[in-house]
């Protein structure tokens, strides 16, 4: 009887989720991948679907009406079920594990099977993320009374954070509040972090513990990472993923003061709490009303690429968010080579704006030709379909490289290898 792993990546813009038959017990080999189905734009309807079975593209669809994540799941949940040519999902009950992205784990290291303590935990954290522990929790719910074989375990974003030193971490704050409301910088995107750091380990075959690379995954939300000897050293996002690069409606990082100055309501609840979350409207303008969205209207950086700088950008709108974007990117490349004693394996671009935008990648490395970076166009424009490509131009003194960053694929690993953590009792 086949081992299904049900790998639940739920973003702030999508869901993506991966069908995984476990490798058998004993063997180390990686977890198969039978299917993955994607549903984006979730921030920028209509959403649509893209599904692939094997190496096959099966389905490329609009879907109208899928506004969240939790219809998101459901609809590629019973999506999988009836597909005929994924026999392996026919029998729910073969569906042993389900993996689930949580961004905001607090202070947890390490990942945990959701019982009622983790998903209480999960949900006195949502306050602190508000684009994605609330809404990871309605799958976590939605799969408890649609599979409950299945046993749940929460990957969080934040673990891979947790070896960031204290000063680097801590805020210039009274220590007594930072200690008791633990107030604190935790990082996040870190499950896609781990991807990358073992992807980029494995193609310059250095071994992760002496491994420095600057990775940037740039998606709906963008963080940037200095990872020296394989962990996380510093990173962009901080007490929330709300702080550093702005991302497809947020802000990122921005002076303080400036929400006393945008509206003097700023600091009263906002009308979109819910009984899992309770932010301000404040909160609110900076998380769901600001960054692309704001400056331009469009929630799609590829939008904002292919107009920036063309007849279609009359008033120049596109060319600001573009040029922001690298602006505020160079804002850590440069500061993380400094961080790394300019010893620095490569550059890494993940995410799927680091991914697709091949303007931005060009012109992000243009601003640190000083540093030694270098791409070729060609290379640039063609990444061809590895996991990790290296885009550098011959003789640039610092590598950079693409990875095609899968963080269902990182926590289906995860499962595997601690199995016997997770076996129900
Ligand atoms: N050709 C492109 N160039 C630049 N960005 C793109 C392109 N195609 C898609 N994107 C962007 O990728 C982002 C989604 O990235 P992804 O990492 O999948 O998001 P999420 O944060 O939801 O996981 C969207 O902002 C989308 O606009
Ligand atoms: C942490 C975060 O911002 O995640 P995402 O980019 O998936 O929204
Ligand atoms: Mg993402």
């Amino acid at each position: 009887m086949p081992e299904i792993i049900l790998s639940i990546n739920a973003g702030s813009s999508s869901v993506k989720i991966s069908v995984y038959k476990a490798p058998s017990a004993g063997t180390n080999h990686d977890p198969t991948q039978l299917a993955e189905a994607v549903i984006s734009g979730l921030t920028a309807p209509p959403a649509s679907l893209k599904y692939t079975r094997g190496d096959e593209k099966v389905d490329d669809k609009s879907l109208d009406g899928i506004k969240s994540q939790e219809e998101a799941f459901r609809y590629i949940l019973d999506f999988l079920v009836k597909d005929k040519g994924l026999p392996e999902m026919g029998k729910i009950e073969d569906i042993h594990f389900t993996s689930h992205r949580v961004v905001h784990g607090g202070g947890y290291e390490r990942s945990q099977v959701i019982d009622k303590e983790t998903y209480d935990r999960i949900e006195e954290l949502s306050d602190l993320a508000p684009l994605h522990n609330a809404p990871a929790l309605t799958i976590v719910k939605a799969v408890s009374s649609l599979l409950p074989h299945a046993t749940n375990i929460a990957y969080f974003d934040s673990s891979f954070h947790s070896t960031i030193p204290a000063h680097i971490h801590a805020y210039p704050i009274d220590p007594v509040v930072a200690k008791k409301n633990k107030l604190r910088k935790y990082g996040f995107h870190g499950i896609s972090y781990a991807f990358i750091t073992h992807a980029v380990s494995k193609y310059l075959q250095k071994p992760a513990s002496e491994l420095n690379i600057i990775a940037l995954h740039l998606g709906s939300g963008a963080s940037a990472c200095c990872i020296k000897n394989g962990h996380s050293f510093d990173t962009s996002m901080g007490l929330t993923p709300l702080a550093g690069l702005p991302g497809a409606t947020r802000s990122g990082s921005i002076d303080p003061s400036l929400m006393f100055h945008f509206t003097h309501s700023a600091g009263k609840p906002s009308r979109s709490s819910s009984e899992h979350m309770h932010i301000t409207q404040a909160e609110e303008i900076l998380n769901k009303n600001s960054g692309w969205k704001a400056l331009t209207g469009t929630t799609d950086f590829g939008v904002i690429s292919n107009k920036a700088g063309t007849d279609e950008d009359k008033d120049g709108t596109y060319s600001l968010a573009f040029d922001l974007f690298v602006d505020r990117i160079l804002n850590y490349v440069g500061p993380y080579f400094v961080k790394l004693d300019g010893k620095v394996d490569a550059l890494v671009f993940a995410g799927g704006i680091g991914e697709k935008g091949v303007k931005l990648r060009a012109m992000v490395v243009e601003g640190v030709r000083c540093l030694g970076f270098e791409v070729d166009e060609g290379r640039n424009e063609k990444l061809g379909g590895d996991v990790v490509v290296d885009i550098s131009k011959e003789g640039a003194r610092f590598k950079t490289l693409v990875c095609r960053t899968d963080e269902q694929l990182e926590m289906a690993r995860g499962v595997v290898e601690e199995r016997g953590r997770f076996e129900r009792k």
